[in-house]
């Protein structure tokens, strides 16, 4: 793990030391859009984008699952990376079909030489500017829900104008509390700042559960923006955070409705294809030697992801 300074590689984990022990993500460093408008700079156009994922993230989860929803396999290229992210960072099983690179800060640098940042999936790859649009997982699947529309005619809606107030607001509470709140959680460095964030998270998780007990769906009456991204955090919880991360109060398995829309939201088709738990759990526990240094990778848990969701009477 490490990052560029100046286009150079640096082997340096996370500093928690200047923030008391506390994990803090830094802010994307590419925040370009596709916009199916006239004389846009990144028009969408099948054939011309290229994602970079691990299948381990949870934000580059996010990307997959819109790029399957929304129909745009055929036209948005991928590239997995090894679940291993060790000295060099996020590497390449094969030559990338780009440029042959076999390191993900390769793909950075060829953007920006000078580029200064942590070297994140998900990527979103332009090859007709040569450069990266995005790697900001959260605007990718606005880009992906709309922009593509008329290409590939799917007006599947995932941020639907009537219930956008709701979306945001479910988004602003559990970005920090629970999908960044995990690592949080993980990557704490203090024992305060490690508690702080397991409280919040389970007073969240507690929160969620009573609002699930009684909709189906966090935001409106269908599937949103909303559960997808917290959907990709709750899939490897049971699995990862309970153990690597110390996240260990309760299991999703534990709670009666969050465990049932999460098997409903792996359950809708396509999602489960994009869901791989060899990636997530040899990702977590081999990569971070800091807090598994055997990097064992557990054999369980046994995961009962297909059974009924129990969730059609809401
Ligand atoms: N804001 C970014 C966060 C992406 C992110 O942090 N990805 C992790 C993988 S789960 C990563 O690549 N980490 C490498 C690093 O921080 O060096 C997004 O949502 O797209």
């Amino acid at each position: 793990m490490g990052k560029l300074v100046d286009g150079v590689w640096h082997d340096v984990w996370y500093d928690t030391k200047s923030n008391d022990g506390k994990f803090v993500r830094e802010d994307a460093g590419f925040r370009d859009w596709i916009k199916n408008e006239p004389g846009a700079k990144f028009a969408p156009e099948s054939g011309r984008y290229h994602l970079y994922v691990s299948l381990a993230c949870p934000w580059a989860h996010r990307t997959l699952i819109f790029r399957k929803l929304k129909g745009l396999e055929s036209h948005i290229g991928v590239t997995v990376v090894c679940p291993d992210m060790m000295g060099e960072g996020w590497q390449m099983g094969l030559p990338e079909p780009l440029f042959g690179h076999m390191r993900l800060h390769q793909i950075y640098n060829q953007a920006k030489p000078n580029y200064t940042g942590r070297v994140t999936v998900p990527v979103l790859w332009d090859k007709k500017l040569n450069t990266i649009v995005s790697n900001e997982s959260s605007e990718i699947i606005r880009m992906f829900n709309y922009e593509f529309n008329e290409l590939t005619g799917n007006t599947d809606d995932y941020y639907p104008q009537a219930d956008r107030e709701m979306i945001d607001e479910w988004n602003a509470y559990i970005y920090p509390h629970v999908n960044n709140g995990v690592y949080r959680c993980g990557f704490a460095t203090t024992q305060d700042a490690y508690e702080e964030a397991y409280h919040q998270l389970f007073a969240s998780l507690d929160r969620l559960d009573e609002h699930l007990a009684k909709h189906r769906y966090l935001a409106g009456k269908t599937i949103s923006e909303a559960d997808w991204r917290l959907f990709t955090t709750l899939i490897r919880f049971d699995a990862v955070y309970v153990g690597h991360f110390k996240c260990n109060k309760k299991r999703i398995a534990d709670y009666k409705h969050l465990n049932g829309y999460m098997k409903e939201l792996y359950q809708v088709p396509g999602v489960s294809e994009t869901t791989d738990f060899y990636h997530i759990k040899r990702h977590y526990y081999f990569s971070h030697t800091g807090i598994n240094p055997t990097q064992v990778v557990p054999v369980g848990p046994d995961l009962d992801l297909d059974s009924p969701h129990g969730r059609d009477s809401l």
